[in-house]
């Protein structure tokens, strides 16, 4: 039997990156896109296909919403679970927290079923007012680069195979089945950048700019975007070394760099110094290189820039850590772990002016003092009992868990 355009491309996603035999997970919303996802999928024959949805508990409607996509999996065979979201603590950006939670709870979900594989329902038309609202934002190479078919992260490999489909063939694929789907009514709120942008891409069409145009951009950019990380790891090879959690990184070296590749390498050191999940603003790294021109050092980050002759050295800033404590076997600063003969009670925290002080050997270690005092120590009640940077290991080591290599991949 001939496929149609709906089930080839998801044929054609899971034999590029699904091994035959492995079962898929659905991230299911009950949106046109996912249902038609839903749909392919228990049309297959094939591994098991198990769906997921997550009720973020934001809109009275989602509950029922849930029900709906349990209920069609009930009738077309497939295995479905919903996962209530609570997590929500008040801070930061609503949709952004719901949508991070989202990502958490499927991956953890999928962990515990043993689904490597997680199918989602992006579209091309997503992808299109996507660009648009980066554009509209000022983005460059990264912002504008279009979602990856297949991407790595939280331990699952994310599928999205309809990136080639428009949001009326998903459509017209359900309604051939009879298969209705929930549209969100905040699709038609023009207060939404995206519904903006969908409602501009009608403006826009007269002058050729379509979708399927954009997502093409998009994906020109994705290209060339891999070959900025490309060349930002050659450069970081050659001019930069880890040094127990600082980047000392050459000078000359870098000043030779193009302007686009010397500041991917600065973010990458910067977001892997302070493990921050985003780079800072472009205007603010250009600032802090300019001020460093003269000064001896500066602060961008929650890191310390400092100039050591012809190297440049990035650590942690003392006052981004100062208040932080983890229990002695778990990561500390989000990138640290102490090895040691703990008892239990036993803390990490920033080594500080104070515990440095009781480190007579700290000088033999030839780390500046600033990144000693923001190097993590044990700590059992008041009294230090380790500060293994420091020259006072005591059976104690400290370890970093991530590279700076594995930072310079800009998705
Ligand atoms: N509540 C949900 N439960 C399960 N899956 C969901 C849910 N919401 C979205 N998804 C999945 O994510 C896909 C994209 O949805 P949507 O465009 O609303 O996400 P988004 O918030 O824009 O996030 P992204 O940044 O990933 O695009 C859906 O097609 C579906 O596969």
């Amino acid at each position: 039997m001939q496929l149609g355009p709906v089930a080839q491309a998801l044929e054609a996603a899971l034999v590029a990156s699904c091994p035959g035999d492995a079962p898929l997970g659905l991230a299911v919303s009950g949106g046109g896109d996912s249902m038609a996802l839903l749909c392919a999928a228990a049309e297959r024959s094939g591994p098991p296909v198990l769906a997921v949805t997550v009720d973020h508990g934001l809109r009275p409607e989602a509950r029922d919403e849930a029900r709906f996509v349990a209920d069609t999996c009930a009738r077309l065979g497939v295995a479905h679970t919903t996962l209530c979201w609570q997590g929500w603590d008040g801070s930061g950006n609503l949709q952004d927290a719901a949508r991070r939670a989202r990502y958490r709870l499927i991956a953890d979900w999928a962990a515990g079923q043993g689904i490597a594989h997680v199918a989602l329902g992006h579209n091309r038309d997503d992808q299109a007012e996507t660009l648009l609202m980066r554009l509209a934002r000022g983005a460059g190479v990264d912002g504008l680069s279009a979602m990856a078919p297949a991407r790595q992260s939280l331990g699952v490999t994310w599928l999205r195979p309809f990136l080639g489909l428009g949001r009326a063939d998903l459509r017209a694929f359900l309604d051939e089945r009879g298969q209705r789907w929930i549209e969100d009514p905040s699709n038609e709120d023009t207060r939404f950048g995206r519904v903006q942008a969908r409602r501009a891409l009608d403006v826009l069409a007269p002058l050729g700019i379509t979708a399927e145009g954009l997502a093409a951009a998009a994906a020109r950019m994705a290209s060339a975007r891999a070959a900025l990380d490309v060349a930002t790891r050659e450069a970081a090879t050659r001019l930069a070394c880890e040094d127990r959690g600082d980047v000392v990184i050459d000078r000359a070296g870098l000043a030779a760099l193009s302007d686009e590749i010397a500041r991917r390498l600065l973010f990458a050191a910067l977001a892997w110094v302070a493990t921050a999940e985003y780079p800072p603003r472009a205007e603010a790294l250009a600032d802090t290189m300019a001020a460093l021109i003269t000064a001896p050092r500066a602060t961008l980050h929650g890191c310390l820039i400092a100039r050591h002759g012809d190297r440049l050295r990035l650590s942690r800033e003392p006052a981004a850590v100062a208040g932080k404590t983890a229990p002695a076997g778990a990561a500390w600063d989000g990138r640290w772990r102490m090895d040691g003969p703990a008892v239990p009670g036993d803390e990490i925290r920033a080594l500080g002016e104070a515990g440095l002080g009781l480190c007579p050997e700290w000088r033999a270690s030839g780390l500046p003092r600033a990144s000693l005092i923001a190097s993590p120590s044990v700590w059992r009640g008041g009294a230090l009992i380790a500060a293994p940077l420091a020259g006072f290991g005591n059976g104690w080591q400290a370890r970093v868990t991530t590279s700076l290599r594995a930072r310079i991949v800009s998705h």
